[in-house]
């Protein structure tokens, strides 16, 4: 019997995963138990198969444990949980001019990060389209002034406008510094641009996807559902790509701490006259005293905007209602 080696999983699709080991092969790996329990970014323990045992896949291996997670980053709805993947270092959220993006789903992928104690990171792209950019620019004022504008204070969430398409080298260079040394996990609506951002920055990307598609051996099976790129040769700063920015379930966040996850509602609800205020319709409750009535209104001076409010209050109603199923 071989000793167990040290893994990554790189990608994984239906029982299969891929596994890279510290000499950078990559091979097809198989759970040992019936079902795949590990997510991409998963360090893993694995064994080669043993000769002949290998359904036709070339070397292949089998995954004995799935190491101790640093973090996961998953939604759930209410029939399912879906991980997205494991150790991240941040999460960037792609959006852009155009198409016009939910705010609904972006406070939904923060709060999600803010739970699993993940740093997020927002990019607006396509700021050569001038008009429709200065309208999501605008939308995205709460989000870029969230923490208060106190000198020498950061703010809350970094927000970056782009031009992938244009590929300004500033622009290039300014999400480089945000990505250096990190594994950050891309999530984004279909059309801001999230092939175009892993084309620029992943050299031989396609390579790479080729490599695993040529694993999973699979015409069948060409879209795996997620995938860890390397950005650098000495493999330290890794791209995640992922879908399923859409329907992004929080199902595994309980109301009540939701204020929690949203730092706008945090930095006020200590204040409120009941601990468990719900921010919903108690008598002292300091975080409706700071909703802003006119919807344009901004975070700078501590206020929360409108849209954030009814967006806490639409997801609490949700996460409170009893399971349909
Ligand atoms: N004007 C403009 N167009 C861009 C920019 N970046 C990407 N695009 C275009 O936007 C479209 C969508 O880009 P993709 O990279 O395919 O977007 P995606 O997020 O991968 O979309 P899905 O494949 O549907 O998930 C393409 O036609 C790109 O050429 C940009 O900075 N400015
Ligand atoms: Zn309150």
């Amino acid at each position: 019997m071989s000793a167990a080696r040290e893994g990554l999983v790189v990608a994984s699709h239906g029982r299969h995963c891929v596994v890279e080991s510290s000499d950078g092969q990559r091979r097809i790996c198989h759970p040992r138990g019936k079902r795949n329990q590990s997510v991409v970014g998963d360090r893993v323990l694995w064994k080669p198969a043993a000769p002949g045992a290998s359904r036709g896949h070339g070397d292949e291996g089998t995954i004995e444990r799935v190491q101790e997670r640093r973090n996961l980053f998953y939604r759930q709805d209410e029939v399912r949980t879906k991980s997205f993947a494991a150790n991240l270092d941040q999460i960037l959220i792609l959006l852009a001019a155009e198409p016009v993006f939910s705010e609904s789903q972006l406070a939904r992928a923060l709060i999600a990060a803010e739970a699993a104690g993940i740093t997020p990171l927002i990019a607006l792209n396509k700021s050569d389209l001038v008009e429709p950019f200065e309208r999501a620019w605008q939308r995205l004022l709460p989000y870029r002034h969230m923490g208060g504008d106190t000198p020498g204070q950061a703010h809350h969430y970094r927000v970056l406008p782009l031009s992938l398409a244009q590929c300004a080298e500033v622009d290039r260079t300014a999400l480089l510094a945000q990505l250096q040394g990190k594994a950050t996990l891309v999530l984004g609506p279909s059309g801001a641009g999230k092939s175009t951002l892993v084309n620029l920055l992943v050299p031989g990307a396609a390579a790479q996807t080729g490599e695993i598609s040529q694993a999973l051996n699979s015409g069948r099976h060409t879209t795996t559902s997620t995938t860890w790129y390397w950005m650098d040769a000495e493999r330290s700063t890794a791209l995640i790509d992922s879908p399923g920015f859409q329907e992004f379930g929080l199902r595994h966040i309980a109301a009540t701490a939701l204020a929690h996850h949203m730092p706008d509602l945090a930095a006020h609800a200590g204040s409120c006259r009941f601990y468990n205020c719900t921010h919903l319709h108690e008598p002292g409750c300091a975080v409706r005293a700071q909703v802003a009535d006119a919807a344009d209104a901004t975070c700078q001076d501590g206020t929360i905007s409108a849209n954030r409010y009814r967006i806490y209050a639409e997801l609490f109603e949700e996460l409170s209602a009893a399971p349909r199923y």
